[in-house]
């Protein structure tokens, strides 16, 4: 299997920022894609960006506005929002080598198809390989080189491995899975039920109800991995439970700080994607597919709409029948 010597990040946000700095950190050869070519040559003449602020940028890292070019690496990792990743893979998909390793770095499921992020790849780009990363990972704290542990699936076990040791070091600790489904679903659902969680503490509705939200989340989520076919060990990983404890627990995570502003009545966060947002709709469209019952999700869906107010929302909730916990 190739050592994987030369790595391209497809989107120069906080993510991709901070995965360039990683694979830069694991020896790889590394090149940064921004899709604005002033972008791309402010970053690479300041060695900083925007989007991750305070982080500097290793020297050795090639940043560039060409997408043909940085599509012919050996593997490509794809950090654009969840609703633009096809878009960008459909271009890739043009000039990069057979069988080249596209992981899918966003968390979020398509709006219109209902597609997880490797399925989008695997239509977008037949001759690829697919996989996908996700877990508990702040942007901000793996470029600054804190510790963090993430899951990476893809459907071939060594191929995973070998991902998993192309851009592993003592700070970014990948453990490597063949339950492609189950890694994509805990990412797309913790980031709507951060957004419940935040609203229930900037409601000040109280710890234990922030833990009760978060558990109650946790059950709503390992229900649709069930249906979907996740594996319970990947529900209670890092890329399930790990990152659904860490976007509900902290104002750091762009979906629990929209619902915090949202319960506490401010304006929302300027310029912060939260992809939960997007993916709300989807994922209660998904779940009455699969007839799982999402309440969490759906209080979330329905306040983002309109349909709902929060206290509506909240009462909803709290109106529920009573029932065995599972
Ligand atoms: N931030 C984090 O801590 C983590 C984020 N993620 C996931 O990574 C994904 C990206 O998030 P993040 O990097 O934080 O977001 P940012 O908002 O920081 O960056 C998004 C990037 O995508 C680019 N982009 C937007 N639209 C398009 C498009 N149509 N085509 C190509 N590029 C586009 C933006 O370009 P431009 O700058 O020109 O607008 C920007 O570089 C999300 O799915 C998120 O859930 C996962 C783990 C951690
Ligand atoms: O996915 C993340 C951490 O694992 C980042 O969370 P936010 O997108 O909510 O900031």
């Amino acid at each position: 299997m190739t050592a994987f010597r030369s790595v391209a990040v497809i989107g120069a946000g906080a993510w991709g920022t901070a995965l360039a700095t990683v694979a830069a950190r694991a020896g790889r050869s590394v090149m940064l894609w921004a899709r604005n070519a002033d972008h791309a040559a402010r970053i690479a003449s300041t060695r900083d960006n925007p989007r991750l602020p305070g982080v500097r940028l290793a020297p050795d890292i090639l940043v560039t506005s060409d997408l043909a070019e940085a599509s012919r690496a050996e593997m490509l990792l794809i950090a654009t929002p969840a609703q633009h990743l096809r878009g960008v893979v459909n271009i890739v998909a043009t000039h990069a080598t057979a069988a080249v390793p596209i992981i899918a770095c966003a968390k979020g499921v398509e709006h219109g198809t209902h597609r997880f992020m490797t399925e989008i790849i695997a239509e977008a780009a037949p001759h690829a390989i697919p996989a996908i990363l996700s877990g508990p990972s702040f942007a901000d704290d793996v470029a600054r080189g804190l510790p963090t542990a993430v899951t990476l699936a893809a459907k071939d076990e060594a191929l995973a491995s070998a991902l998993v040791q192309a851009l592993g070091s003592a700070t970014f600790r990948p453990y490597h899975t063949t339950d492609v489904r189950g890694v994509e679903i805990g990412g797309a659902a913790k980031n709507v039920l951060a957004i419940a969680v935040g609203i229930s503490v900037g409601r000040k509705l109280g710890a234990s109800a922030q833990a009760a939200l978060t558990t109650r989340g946790f059950a709503e989520l390992s229900r649709l991995g069930r249906a979907l076919g996740a594996r319970s060990e990947t529900l209670t990983g890092l890329s399930g439970l790990g990152d659904l404890i860490l976007t509900c627990s902290s104002p750091q995570s762009r979906n629990f700080a929209l619902g915090l502003a949202l319960g506490r009545g401010e304006p929302r966060p300027a310029g912060k994607l939260a992809e939960g947002e997007s993916t709300a709709p989807v994922l209660i469209e998904l779940a009455a597919s699969q007839n799982v019952e999402m309440p969490v999700s759906e209080a979330v869906a329905s306040i983002l709409s309109g349909r709902s107010t929060i206290d509506a929302a909240i009462s909803g909730l709290l109106t529920r029948p009573f029932k065995a916990e599972e």
